[in-house]
């Protein structure tokens, strides 16, 4: 079975355990297939990095299934097919951007060979775009460039699965624009499954083959959206008049908390 692929159901999430009031998710079912790129687009609030992470393995669920490739989600964990790029990138501050990719492959081969992890970080970096910047520190860097490393970071131990929470939302509205067409790019060349979490109608359409919009108390899918927009797409999408009726949906969803 395809490493990529995401199968939960019946996910109910209470954090303070089972007695505690209000689930945070409540009997969620989902499915992602393995390439695809799904976004999880809701209010703040409503569990879009919890249910990120429980179908990442990195979270355990109070009650439900996850499967990830067919497996019970720690094999995956274990087996380093998931990735996870944060909100902030947390680059250490005195490393160089290349030794900041190469931090968690080399952490991960138990401080093996440096000269792997070197190698991958490179490659990583050169698909974000970013082969220029190696030797530059943190704070020489854009927070657009910055986030690049961090993604560069996960892509270096060549996860099956990516998990991106809202990593563009620090950025200004035209480098956040440019992210999103270098991740689209850097998606189509890795065919890798990537759930994506934001709060952008526009950021979600643009990047997803399925938008799955979520509601709040208690936290839950309300619509799932396939969104058959033409690939490759540039921001010429954004006055396509299907991108315009997708953006007019999901916000009449979204309604009254729907945000650009
Ligand atoms: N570790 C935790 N312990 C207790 N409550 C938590 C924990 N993590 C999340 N929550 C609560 O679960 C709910 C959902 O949080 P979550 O961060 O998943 O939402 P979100 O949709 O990603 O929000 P945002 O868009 O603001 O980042 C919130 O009420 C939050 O306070």
């Amino acid at each position: 079975m395809d490493s990529g692929l995401i199968s939960a159901s019946g996910i109910e999430m209470r954090f303070g355990g089972e007695s505690a009031g209000q689930p945070v998710l409540d009997n969620l079912d989902i499915t992602i297939s393995a390439g695809s790129f799904v976004t999880l687009l809701g209010p703040s609030g409503c569990g879009k990095s919890t249910l990120l992470k429980i179908l990442g393995g990195l979270l355990d669920p109070t009650s439900g299934e996850v499967a990830i490739g067919g497996r019970p989600p720690a094999a995956a964990v274990k087996e380093r097919q998931i990735g996870l790029v944060p909100q902030r990138p947390a680059l250490l501050p005195w490393k160089t951007a290349l030794q900041n990719a190469s931090m968690l492959h080399h952490i991960a081969g138990g401080g093996g060979k440096k000269a792997d992890s070197t190698e991958a970080a490179s490659h990583a970096l050169e698909l974000v775009g970013l082969t220029e910047a190696g030797d530059k520190l943190p704070h020489q860097l854009s927070g657009g460039m910055a986030q690049r490393v961090s993604i560069a970071r996960a892509l270096a131990m060549d996860p099956a699965i990516l998990l991106m929470d809202e990593p563009f939302g620090a950025l200004d509205a035209i480098t956040r624009d440019e992210m999103n067409e270098k991740l689209a790019e850097i998606w189509a060349a890795t065919g890798k499954t990537i759930i994506f979490v934001t709060h952008s109608i526009g950021e979600a359409i643009f990047l997803s083959d399925t938008v799955h919009v979520m509601g709040r108390d208690p936290g839950r899918i309300i619509e799932t959206l396939d969104i058959e927009l033409e690939r490759p797409r540039t921001r010429d999408v954004f006055g396509d008049p299907t991108f315009t009726a997708y953006s007019g949906r999901l916000r009449d969803l979204l309604e009254p908390k729907a945000m650009v």
